[in-house]
């Protein structure tokens, strides 16, 4: 080398994961695997039933849950959990978050040395208050753990509708020398093309909490939709929703802005707009008077949110997070609270201040004057 020549300082190109295994064979599991094989990647589609396996490997469509929704090449099926994680260089998890302990106990006999494991699943888990990823570093220590989270419909994701969502993973020293190589960017390179941008975090919390609380935001505006409210009590919704978010993401260790991102207020602004969501789908039932079990027609169908409401509750409990959203839900489905009278309560609290920076709290001017229901 001469001399005069620059010393170069950057490292070599950092590489997309091209082989991949993802985790379920739901509606979002099959949309992130189409999203990766259209960018030509090697995808192994884990399905717990082989009918379903052979119908995607056969028809290229999952009609249970995509149905008409024509699948790339690109994605082998198979219901063989050694052979879906059989050479992976990374590992998507997308079965729902009550599943995600055991699927890790039975991912570890075959997980190959160090694969990075990101979650697409959305929750806290119930009994431990733990953040997904947390679980995960418990069962599967050595193994660097991440998530996929924003606002990302799996129909319009599979059929390739412009889309965003974050990458977040924890960042090692070594990723922080070298955040070109981590397994965010890595993973970002493989998940990006056609419609879906992913961006890229470091603050796993962050991210965690957004996607984990919006699902109860979204039963909480489903409810108050149902119950006959309009526009208004939506965004009031949503914003408030945003406040407890931000304060569960920050006692926690996350960082409060990451909440304004894609997977806090970009999901919650999402599943809080449509009864495509099934949380906001569900309260909006329950707002409207047609009780739990005749919901989605007595079809069996994942509302993280229901779930979820107790353990976020439980676990703002345990750290000392008001989060009345949150908890007004959970009265309702899980503790038999009249949802009319419940929401009456919520919107009667004393006043605060916004931000609640002042630290100021005074009796409701009219508690005589509850909401009227029924009246709008
Ligand atoms: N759908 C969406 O738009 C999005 C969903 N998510 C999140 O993704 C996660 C999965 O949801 P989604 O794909 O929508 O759900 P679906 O209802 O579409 O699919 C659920 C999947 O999980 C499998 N499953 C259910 N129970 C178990 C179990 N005990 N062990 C192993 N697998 C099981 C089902 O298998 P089987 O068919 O055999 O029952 C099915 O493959 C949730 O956390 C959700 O919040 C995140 C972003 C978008
Ligand atoms: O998480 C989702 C979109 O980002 C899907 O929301 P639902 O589970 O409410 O359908």
């Amino acid at each position: 080398m001469k001399d005069s020549e620059p010393v170069s300082t950057s490292h070599p190109p950092s590489r997309p994961y091209e082989r991949i295994a993802v985790l379920g064979a739901g509606s979002w599991g099959t949309a992130l695997a189409s999203v990766l094989a259209r960018n030509g990647h090697q995808v192994r589609l884990w399905a717990r039933r082989p009918e379903l396996t052979e119908e995607i490997n056969g028809a290229s469509e999952n009609r249970q849950y995509l149905r008409g929704i024509i699948l790339p090449s690109g994605i082998e099926a198979t219901s063989d959990l050694e052979r879906a994680l059989d050479g992976a260089e990374t590992v998507l998890v997308v079965t729902p978050s009550s599943t995600l302990r055991n699927m890790c106990q039975a991912m570890r006999p075959h997980l190959p040395e160090g694969a990075p494991i990101a979650l697409a699943c959305k929750g806290v888990e119930r009994r431990s208050g733990y953040l997904l990823s947390e679980v995960v570093s418990e069962e599967l220590p050595g193994h660097p753990v991440g998530a996929v989270s924003g606002p990302t419909f799996a129909a319009e994701t599979a059929l390739d509708h412009p889309t965003a969502a974050t990458v977040a993973f924890l960042f090692s020293y070594a990723d922080r020398l070298n955040p070109e190589k981590s397994p965010a960017v890595r993973l970002a390179m493989s998940l990006s093309g056609g419609g879906f941008r992913p961006y890229v975090s470091d603050d796993l919390v962050g991210v965690e909490v957004g996607g984990a609380v919006k699902n109860v935001i979204a039963i909480a505006c489903g409810m108050m939709s149902g119950a006959g409210f309009a526009e208004n009590t939506r965004a009031a919704l949503i914003t408030r929703g945003i406040y407890e978010m931000k304060a569960l993401a920050e006692a926690l260790g996350g960082k409060r802005e990451t909440v304004t991102g894609l997977s806090g207020a970009g999901d919650l602004t999402l599943t809080c707009s449509s009864t495509t969501s099934r949380n906001m789908s569900l309260g909006f039932q329950l707002g409207q008077g047609t009780p739990r079990p005749s919901c989605f027609e007595g079809r069996d169908i994942v509302v993280e949110g229901e779930v979820n409401a107790v353990s976020v509750t439980d676990l703002a409990h345990r750290i000392g997070v008001p989060m009345p959203i949150c908890e007004t839900v959970n009265a309702v489905l899980h503790k038999g609270a009249d949802l009319r009278e419940a929401f009456a309560e919520l919107w009667a609290r004393p006043i605060e201040a916004e931000p609640n920076a002042l630290n100021l709290s005074f009796a409701h001017p009219s508690p005589d004057m509850p909401l009227q229901f029924g009246d709008v």
